[in-house]
């Protein structure tokens, strides 16, 4: 047990969750270190959001043991639910409040809760301080919503699809902000359909699809291990597009330099990337 007081920040055992006929978490295991940024990436409709509330305390359990910071999210009592900080999708903050007076009212609902004025400036909001909810952008809107789930000084932040909807730039900076609470020791799991944005963050993933993980590990050693086939695409003399799928690209190409005489025509050899992986493990692959 190191400085955080527990083994795992999250210990998730065979977690089922049933919406009627639809089973939509079937059989979950998640073990989440303290300290890490832990990324949950699946298709629409791959129990994502289910897997979260139920971590966060929102939603009951069909079956499996769930253990959050120690304790059990199903029973768990207020003194644990000021150490899980909770970044709510379209919350209602009051419209007419300004950013200031919105984040040091969320802090009175705390034991120890942060600086106020440190958390506006952490998710970069200072200019904005005096400003109405109403009158912030949707990027700036999240924000305040990542500030309030940080106001009390969580030790564990979980974040469903917090970046839907920004733009590239917004989704860039919201990145570094998700990365500095990184380094100051909180955990964080975060959900998302962005490859790029798991990549980005996480240290360690767990892609899920129809309510199973289908694959975990650290992004650089999922490509590795599930995408080692290349695609070599050329352009056959009778003027049709050509490709092989192959672990030998190079034995591939020599094949084909004996079949021309030269330079072979539109010669490109395309590693998988990630979103190759992705879309092999998720059974959302098209037919190319
Ligand atoms: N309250 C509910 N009642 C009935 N079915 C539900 C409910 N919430 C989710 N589901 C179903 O459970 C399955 C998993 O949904 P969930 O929202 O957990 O997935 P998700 O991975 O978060 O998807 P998305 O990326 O679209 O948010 C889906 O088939 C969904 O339709």
């Amino acid at each position: 047990m190191g400085a955080y007081g527990y083994e795992l920040a999250v210990d998730v055992r065979g977690l089922r969750k049933r919406y009627g006929d639809v089973t939509a978490v079937d059989g979950v295991d998640l073990r989440i270190e303290p300290g890490e940024v832990f990324g949950i990436l699946g298709p629409n409709g791959a129990g994502k959001s289910t897997t979260v509330e139920i971590l966060q305390g929102n939603r009951a359990r069909d079956g499996g043991e769930v253990t959050v910071l120690g304790a059990d999210p199903g029973t768990a009592g207020r003194a644990w639910r000021s150490r899980v900080g909770i970044v709510w999708q379209d919350e209602s903050a009051p419209a007419e409040l300004t950013v200031a007076e919105t984040v040091r009212h969320f802090a009175r609902y705390y034991p120890r809760p942060r600086d106020p004025d440190e958390v506006i400036a952490l998710v970069g909001l200072e200019e904005k301080a005096t400003s109405r909810i109403k009158a912030l952008s949707g990027g700036q809107r999240r924000r305040l919503d990542v500030a309030l789930g940080v106001i009390g000084g969580p030790e564990l932040l979980l974040l469903d699809e917090p970046t839907t909807g920004f733009d590239p730039a917004a989704r860039r900076q919201f990145w570094a902000l998700i990365r500095t609470l990184a380094d100051e020791g909180t955990t964080i799991v975060l959900t998302t359909h962005y490859l790029e944005e798991a990549e980005a963050l996480a240290h360690r993933l767990a892609v899920i699809a129809e309510g199973r993980v289908v694959a975990r590990g650290e992004p650089a050693e999922l490509r590795r291990r599930y995408g080692t086939e290349a695609t070599v695409e050329w352009t056959a003399a009778d003027g049709t597009p050509c490709e092989e799928r192959t672990a030998t690209p190079t034995r591939t190409v020599a094949g084909l330099l004996g079949a021309f005489d030269g330079e072979i025509p539109d010669l490109r050899i395309r590693r998988p990337t990630l979103e190759d992986v992705y879309l092999r493990l998720t059974g959302q692959e098209d037919d190319r």
